[in-house]
């Protein structure tokens, strides 16, 4: 997390002209980066039989043989994308005549009568000889992430059609043509030209990452490449079927055509047919998306829109935001949850001529955004659970152009080597912050990295003047915030309703432990019980476990979802609950982030959400295509006061002391040891023990020292500090006397057992290189046999730019700001129970409410708290909780004297009272105590200022 590196700033401006037509970009690439998919089905198709030229047809509809300007590549000698270099001035020639377009050669309606929809049927048939293929072939190289699910894939059910009938109306009332478009299908006028059928490997392989998650190592493609190697996967599986059983073998080959060759013979052709079919596209986006660059008006971005997206139509705010955008104008955009916001950078980023980097804060997120990209746009992603490989080679294609979007999480955004990599990156036209509130800290969901993203740092290092910042739930503070981080005029900042008008919002208040069987109730009644998908949203894991067991016991089929299950599991319910064969899943609120299913028919809050903006973000889930869905919200005292002593360490502060905050700060300054320029870590474990933090808090601290007012440090990549290493080849001594970074660290490790035990900061400072400098070179020794070495214990890495004087004065306004931000939290947690409350208990059932439907009051409520004031009025509850009980001090009385060997703080008092865990404090141990969560229902600073009196009286007697 570094932010050290100067880009070079020589790039080209980024920022496209206000004026529709601009001299400047006929002298950029005027084409879009093109895809040469094809050459790679090729290459894997070659090593098996003898290239030979595709037979003559058998199939007339796939041989359409239109007339084309140009002569068909061939198939056999590697496919060259079309030449943009020479296309352009004669894109630039037509798109001056844009309406004759339709007639200039190689326009749509050169193509022969069916062309597009024979193609359609295309991917289906290629797929069942796909199959065969890499049956022959045998298993492809890496691991695939397919959309199917994984019992599709083991059953051969994988749905092999790209298009499907599409009848229920859109979220806008139009309907998107009489097809479903495969996501990765491109529809011009009624046709469809098909997905891409083989994704090859090369570096210009389009919307394809290589990811390590988890220590798995995937590929995660766009939805359709998700489809290709679903295929690939079930052909894998059928060629080890095969193999077990021979007589399964020859019965499939008998149905697939006995002959390899002659299948092999008709893919060519369909792969040429399609090469053919992709590139006249191509040729059409290129001719509309120079029209748009010429004249950006609303005529020829819909018509852009229908070319790239197959829609009709923009949703309310996309055009707006799109033509802001193409205006060089920083934009905020606030539409709700599946109003499509995607769009608003994807069309941009075609008609830009430079790179579009969106900063997401979720890999669940980029791998959907990237997988929903338009097949023209080929785009990338970098996280930071991706290897340093493979990072570097995303970075490269970046680099080397080939790259269209890049989807980057804002930790790999900000690392100064990336930076410094993007500093020789031509041209950044746009750069997106997506779910943008997360840079606020008065929002629902604040990100400490975040933060650290400012137009300052943009326009500095990057040279990158126009932002599009993108929200569904931002309350006119968090706006505020995010506005002024990013320099975003006021002006330009578009928002539509954050609740969409075909949800229906029902409360319930439900009686004392209650939750569960209202649940059933409502599962069990018109018109859930017609419902055939459902998400039921719980708090905590164990919760989403214990009532998906219930349901399953009622006969009500469920699935639990939450973080803790493996991730396998997890895409697995996701696949199988988007193919509509799970219909009730039971989830946290880990589940729907990046989830785009449609035909949700009903949302149900098991739980109290935390905020008015997790209510909107999640009812959202719910019909998102336009069809009246259901939100039920069961509201109980419990859950509430629960809730609400968790959300005092929501950003883990748990009523933060500056006592604490300043022996962290001691210690991140540690006088001896820290010079300004050495590389210092902070070992999260440890740390975490020692001064009974969360990690969170420890991390906000450290960004709060590096962006407040004064820059006391610079972040570095976190880093697992602690080596043990172990020679094997040559002797160490030997070794040392020609490396000096085996003589360094003979000099400062001591050998147990015959490893050498090190810290990497402290051998990079002796040394005066980098961590990642010294890692490299450790993996090279170890790449020669030399050594081998383990590395543990995660932490924080920084450098000192200047100590603090004043630590007391600093960790003063440390914890005040932290405290502060932790009361936002409670006060989030009040408005939404407040407004549900009322919608319960006081709503005048005027105005369409009427038993448990709220949804005219409700709105009212949030359009309120999103509009004008994100502070709740205290709730009677809220009021009560204020109050201090009579038995309090007497409680922590007895609980002091009965733990006398403990070392308590007030706070970690207080939190025991309130039964929240700690590192120091954890409830395996603590929940043990008669005390434990006894006063959670009195507000957690009331119980820390009594524990406070009674410690100060407790040690006052010890000091007597
Ligand atoms: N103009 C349009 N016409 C029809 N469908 C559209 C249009 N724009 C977007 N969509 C579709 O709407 C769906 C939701 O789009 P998208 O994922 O971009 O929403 P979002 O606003 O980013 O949602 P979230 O806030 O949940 O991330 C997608 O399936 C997308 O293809």
């Amino acid at each position: 997390m570094e932010t050290d590196s100067d880009s070079d700033s020589s790039h080209i401006s980024a920022t496209p002209p206000r004026k529709p037509s601009n001299p400047n970009y006929s002298r950029l690439p005027a084409t879009l980066p093109s895809q040469k998919p094809r050459v790679r089905v090729r290459a894997r198709v070659s090593p098996l039989s003898k290239p030979k030229p595709p037979p003559p047809s058998k199939h007339k509809t796939l041989n359409p043989k239109p007339s084309q300007p140009k002569s068909p590549p061939d198939p056999h000698s590697t496919v060259s994308p079309p030449d943009l270099s020479t296309f352009s001035p004669k894109i630039r020639r037509l798109s001056t005549r844009s309406s004759a377009a339709s007639s200039a050669p190689g326009s749509i309606d050169q193509l022969p009568a069916g062309y597009f929809s024979n193609s359609t049927s295309f991917c289906s048939r290629f797929k069942s000889r796909k199959l065969s293929f890499e049956t022959e072939q045998g298993a492809d190289s890496g691991v695939s992430v397919s959309s199917a699910s994984l019992s599709e894939i083991e059953n051969g059910e994988c749905d092999a059609g790209p298009a499907e009938i599409h009848a229920r109306p859109d979220l806008d009332g139009s309907r998107v043509g009489a097809v479903r478009m495969h996501p990765n299908s491109i529809s011009v006028g009624k046709c469809v030209v098909p997905a891409p059928v083989k994704r090859p490997k090369s570096v210009n392989e389009g919307n394809f990452v290589r990811l390590n998650i988890n220590g798995y190592n995937r590929k995660f493609s766009r939805k359709g490449g998700g489809r290709n190697c679903s295929s690939s996967a079930s052909g894998r599986k059928l060629h080890w079927r095969k193999k077990g059983k021979g007589r399964v073998k020859n019965e499939k080959e008998t149905e697939m055509g006995s002959g390899f060759g002659d299948d092999e013979g008709l893919v060519m052709e369909e792969v040429q047919q399609e090469q053919r079919c992709g590139s006249l596209v191509s040729e059409l986006v290129n001719q509309a998306v120079m029209a748009v660059r010429d004249d950006p008006s609303d005529e020829n971005l819909k018509k852009l829109l229908k070319l790239t997206h197959g829609y009709d139509s923009f949703r309310k705010g996309q055009l707006e935001a799109i033509k802001q955008v193409v205006a060089g104008q920083s934009t905020m955009l606030v539409l709700p949850t599946g109003a499509g916001k995607s769009l608003c950078y994807q069309l941009p980023s075609l008609i830009l001529p430079g790179i579009t980097l969106v900063i997401s804060p979720l890999v669940a997120l980029m791998v959907d955004q990237l997988r929903k990209l338009p097949k023209m746009l080929p785009g990338g992603l970098l996280c930071s659970n991706q290897t340093n490989d493979e990072a570097s080679e995303i970075l490269d294609q970046f680099c080397n152009g080939n790259l269209k979007v890049l989807f980057v999480s804002p930790e790999r955004f900000l690392n100064a080597e990336f930076l410094s990599k993007l500093g020789a990156v031509p041209l950044i036209s746009l750069v997106v912050v997506d779910e943008a509130h997360c840079l606020s800290e008065w929002s629902h969901n604040f990100r400490p990295s975040y933060l650290r993203l400012r137009a300052s740092l943009l326009q500095t290092k990057l040279n990158v003047a126009c932002v599009l910042a993108m929200t569904a739930t931002a309350t006119t503070k968090t706006l505020h915030t995010i506005l002024s981080a990013l320099q975003i005029p006021p002006a330009n900042l578009i928002q539509i309703s954050q609740i969409r008008e075909n949800l229906q919002l029902h409360v319930t208040l439900s009686g004392n432990r209650q939750v569960m069987k209202d649940l059933m109730t409502l599962m069990k009644s018109s018109p859930l019980v017609n419902i055939s998908s459902i998400i039921v949203y719980c708090k905590f894991q164990s919760e989403t476990d214990m009532v998906s067991k219930y349901l399953c016991d009622n006969n009500i089929p469920a699935k639990s979802y939450h973080s803790g299950i493996y991730a396998k599991d997890r895409s697995r319910i996701q696949e199988l609950f988007s193919s509509n064969k799970i219909r009730v899943v039971v989830a946290t609120v880990a589940f729907g982030m990046g989830l785009d299913k449609s035909d949700i028919g009903a949302v149900i809050h098991y739980s109290l959400p935390e905020s008015l903006e997790e209510y909107v973000q999640e009812t959202g889930r719910a019909g998102r295509d336009g069809r009246l869905s259901y939100c039920h919200l069961l509201l109980d005292d419990i859950t509430y006061f629960k809730l609400r002593s968790l959300s005092y360490r929501c950003i883990g502060s748990d009523g933060v002391d500056e006592y604490t905050i300043n022996k962290l700060l001691s210690q991140v300054f540690d006088n001896n040891v820290k010079l300004p320029g050495n590389i210092c870590s902070l070992v999260k474990e440890s740390a975490a023990r020692k001064f009974d933090l969360k990690e969170e808090v420890m991390l906000t601290v450290l960004t709060y020292l590096e962006l407040g007012e004064v820059q006391y440090l610079r972040l570095l990549p976190q880093l697992n500090v602690t080596c043990s290493l172990h020679f094997h080849k040559t002797s160490p001594a030997s070794l040392s006397s020609k490396d000096i970074v085996v003589a360094t660290i003979l000099k400062n490790s001591e050998a147990k057992q015959g490893h050498h035990v090190f810290d990497i900061p402290s051998i990079a400072n002796c040394i005066s290189i980098t961590t990642s400098e010294l890692l490299n070179h450790l993996q090279k020794l170890k790449s020669l046999g030399e050594i081998t070495y383990e590395l543990k214990d995660p932490a924080f890495c920084y450098t000192i730019l200047k100590k603090p004087e004043d630590f007391c004065s600093l960790a003063t306004h440390i914890t005040r700001w932290l405290s502060e931000v932790e009361r936002c939290k409670v006060r989030k947690l009040d408005a939404v129970f407040s407004a549900a409350m009322f919608a319960a208990k006081k709503c005048d059932r005027t105005g369409g409410c009427i038993n448990s439907l709220h949804s005219s009051c409700l709105q009212r409520k949030i359009l309120d708290y999103f509009g004008e004031n994100d502070d709740a009025s205290p709730t009677d509850l809220s009021k009560m909780m204020a109050q201090s009980s009579p038995f309090l001090r007497a409680d922590i009385k007895v609980f002091l004297q009965s733990n006398l060997h403990v070392k308590f703080t007030p706070r970690a008092v207080a939190r025991i009272m309130h039964g929240i865990p700690s590192p120091a404090f954890p409830s395996a141990v603590w929940s043990k105590s008669h005390f434990w969560g006894r006063y959670s229902q009195v507000d957690l600073p009331v119980v820390m200022e009594a524990a406070t009196m009674e410690l100060m009286n407790f040690i006052g007697k010890a000091t007597q």
